[in-house]
């Protein structure tokens, strides 16, 4: 069964009545959508006193993309906040405001992981790369700084909500020997929650100052694709002594990905380097390779601007399988070929001083 195409998941959209007339989509309620193999997500941006009569709208969109034949996921965000969204803790004020990058106290690197293009696989390598660095005896935090998508719990296989003992600092989560947290797990699946760009900001700064990361060698934050608020803020507002671009071998990916090295370099966060992801599907049954998305895109873009090419991650279904069962290749099948392209990466990072 084919996967709905964003023209199926938007006329499904415009049979839900939005409650000010019309339908939702023509009322401009569906935000940022996103249609992808079988998963469809949007936000809906509300006024917050408008959280009561929209949650059944929201559950009513849910409920209607979900019964479309080929969906897997359907996700809908409310932008309106819940008085009871857990744990709403204030923002620790400076004494005296900061000035230029800060440095987040205990975690000696902070390691941006970025795309230009969502569904590359950024989640999948931050989730490996992290497993595969603390399996070379790297303390490493996560920071799952995707909003709209958040998908470390699940590739973590961690659930549950992140304990605030005192009200003011959060405990993060672990597992595979990584500390985790997710920006996803501020929110509850079936409370409304605000993601305006303020809030987004507000949101990454309690994760990086308020979560009790411990003594970490490096902290990677796997952020949402593309060029917005949490890129420009964590570049701002931390010292990121570095990034990762992370890419398919496709021209369309490429040329996003350009986008989001010249925003690095703009904010004066030096590129690491690129990885080509989905470079060579090797099939599970008989090993046979094939480039299904070109190849050698990445490395001939990462020598026209002088950065790295760090690695080429194949596309193979065990690294897919791995992300979803909650235990990263590189956790389930260590020895696997798959499992070394990401600990290969891993190594180089570490020689290279990066984590
Ligand atoms: N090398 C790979 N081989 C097979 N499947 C992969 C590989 N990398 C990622 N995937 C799969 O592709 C899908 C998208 O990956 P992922 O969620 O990591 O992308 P993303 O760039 O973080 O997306 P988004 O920005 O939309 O959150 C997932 O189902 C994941 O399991």
């Amino acid at each position: 069964m084919s996967a709905p195409s964003r023209e199926d998941v938007l006329a499904v959209l415009k049979t839900i009545d939005a409650p000010g007339g019309g339908d939702i989509v023509s009322a401009g309620l569906v935000r940022a959508l996103s249609v992808d193999g079988g998963e469809a997500r949007f936000v809906m941006e509300i006024a917050p006193n408008q959280a009561t009569v929209m949650t059944p709208v929201r559950d009513a969109a849910e409920t209607a993309l979900s019964a479309m034949p080929g969906m897997v996921k359907a996700t809908v965000l409310l932008t309106a906040h819940s008085d009871k969204a857990p744990p709403d803790l204030k923002p620790a004020r400076a004494t005296a405001a900061p000035t230029g990058p800060q440095s987040v106290p205990g975690v000696a690197r902070i390691m941006a992981i970025a795309s230009g293009k969502g569904g590359v696989g950024k989640s999948t390598l931050s989730a490996n790369l992290a497993v595969a660095l603390a399996a070379e005896g790297r303390r490493v935090g996560l920071l799952d700084a995707d909003v709209y998508g958040p998908s470390q719990p699940r590739m973590l296989g961690v659930s549950g909500r992140p304990q605030s003992p005192d009200g003011k600092t959060i405990l993060p989560l672990r597992n595979h020997g990584v500390t985790m947290m997710s920006m996803g797990l501020m929110t509850n699946e079936d409370q409304a929650v605000v993601w305006r760009g303020p809030m987004l900001m507000g949101a990454l700064q309690q994760m990086m100052t308020q979560v009790q990361w411990g003594t970490l060698d490096v902290l990677i934050v796997d952020l949402p694709p593309g060029t917005g608020d949490v890129q420009m803020t964590l570049g701002q507002k931390y010292a990121v002594d570095g990034a990762v671009i992370v890419s398919t071998p496709q021209d369309v990916a490429l040329i996003d990905a350009r986008k989001g090295i010249d925003m690095f370099k703009q904010m004066g966060v030096p590129v690491v380097g690129m990885v080509e992801n989905m470079s060579t599907h090797i099939c599970s049954n008989c090993g046979h390779e094939e480039h299904i998305f070109g190849h050698g895109g990445v490395a001939k873009e990462a020598e026209k601007l002088g950065i790295p090419l760090l690695a080429e991650i194949p596309l193979h279904l065990s690294i897919r399988v791995a992300a979803d069962g909650g235990a990263p290749v590189v956790a389930s099948k260590p020895e696997s070929p798959q499992a070394e392209a990401y600990r290969v990466l891993a190594r180089k990072l570490v020689e290279m001083g990066h984590a």
